[in-house]
């Protein structure tokens, strides 16, 4: 199996080094488990995103043939338009031919103007992937690049470090969980779903007490939730609104808190105070703490669902299963 070293951009992005064409053209990207297109910003994109990062020269690459189809991907946060392209594509030594890829033409908003990434590249199903592109992880098991179709992702959580976190393609790193892998069912392949039995606080049900839906996702940050679940927890743990939307946590307080429990296929995944607050740094240096729920409502009929984000995937070290429709979860080391 092949290990991917990931740059952690504030416990927030988690992305890597691939390159496109021959010769290369290097971009980095968030693995985003969340959605299943690869896309780059174009030479034909004027929008401010493109004009900061890096961008693909379709004339500079001997391999490269055009589809031409237009495209436009819209995520949660941050949408782009563009046409595909197809080319040879190498994720960390390994090399997929073919392989159908977005050249954005718009890349609208601030989303990916303040993002260090350049790109995206999706790792979810086939099904949810736009203009019938196929999905990198797709290719390299049909070109024989992955010796098991499997890839899995250890987050680092530390705001001020950007190494340590990873990405393996075609198995997994023992060294970063310990303990059991537990396997849970994927119930619907779009996103990388699976279904929630409850949520607890201090070890008391008091969310999704009947189960729910929820999807793994590498490429949201925070774990989101219902509003109305999600309002109820921050009031819960004692987090009050704040600016932009953000709950704020008093950083003396969280020994005090509750733990907050995700029970999946009746395995508990405990959340301590630590690992669901974020804590940032003002100009002054000063330490802030926030929470790292967020009310999120996905509307049906996809919808709703909780999504276990980098807040989740940072206590519990991920393993995508695509040849048995499961993921694995163990606690992260
Ligand atoms: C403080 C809150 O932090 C964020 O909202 N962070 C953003 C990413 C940041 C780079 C702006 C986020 O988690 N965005 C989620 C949506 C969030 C409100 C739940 C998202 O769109 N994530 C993308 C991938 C993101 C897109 C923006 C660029 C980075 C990758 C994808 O996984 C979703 O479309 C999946 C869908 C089911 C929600």
């Amino acid at each position: 199996d092949t290990t991917e070293p990931m740059i952690n951009y504030l416990d927030t992005q988690y992305g890597g080094e691939i390159s496109i064409g021959t010769p290369p053209q290097n971009f980095t990207v968030v693995f985003d488990t969340g959605s299943s297109n690869l896309w780059v910003p174009s030479v034909y994109c004027y929008s401010r995103a493109c004009k900061d990062h890096d961008r693909f020269i379709p004339d500079k690459s001997s391999t490269y043939t055009r589809d031409g189809r237009p495209f436009s991907i819209h995520y949660g946060t941050g949408s782009l338009t563009g046409i595909i392209g197809i080319d040879t594509v190498t994720v960390e030594g390994i090399t997929i031919v073919n392989q159908k890829f977005g050249e954005s033409v718009t890349e609208p908003g601030t989303t990916f103007l303040y993002s260090p990434f350049d790109g995206i590249l999706g790792l979810a199903y086939p099904s949810i992937a736009t203009a019938d592109a196929t999905p990198v992880f797709d290719n390299m098991m049909a070109q024989g690049l992955v010796n098991l179709p499997i890839f899995s992702v250890y987050l680092s959580r530390n705001p001020n470090d950007e190494s340590g976190s990873e990405i393996v393609f075609g198995g997994f790193d023992s060294s970063h969980f310990t303990g059991e892998l537990h396997w849970i069912p994927v119930t619907n392949k779009g996103y990388w779903q699976i279904q929630l039995d409850g949520v607890k606080v201090g070890g008391t049900v008091l969310f999704c007490e009947n189960g729910c839906k929820a999807i793994v996702d590498t490429g949201t940050s925070l774990l989101t939730g219902p509003t109305k679940s999600i309002n109820a927890l921050q009031n819960t743990i004692g987090a009050v609104s704040s600016r932009n939307g953000m709950y704020s946590i008093d950083c003396d307080y969280l020994s005090s808190m509750p733990d907050v429990t995700f029970t999946i296929g009746g395995v508990d995944y405990v959340l301590p105070p630590q690992a669901y607050t974020l804590q940032e740094e003002d100009e002054w240096g000063r330490i802030y703490c926030s929470s790292g729920f967020q009310g999120m409502d996905i509307p049906p009929p996809a919808g709703p669902f909780w999504i276990l984000g980098d807040v989740f995937i940072g206590s519990y070290y991920a393993v995508f299963d695509r040849g048995n429709n499961r993921v694995g979860l163990a606690k992260s080391i």
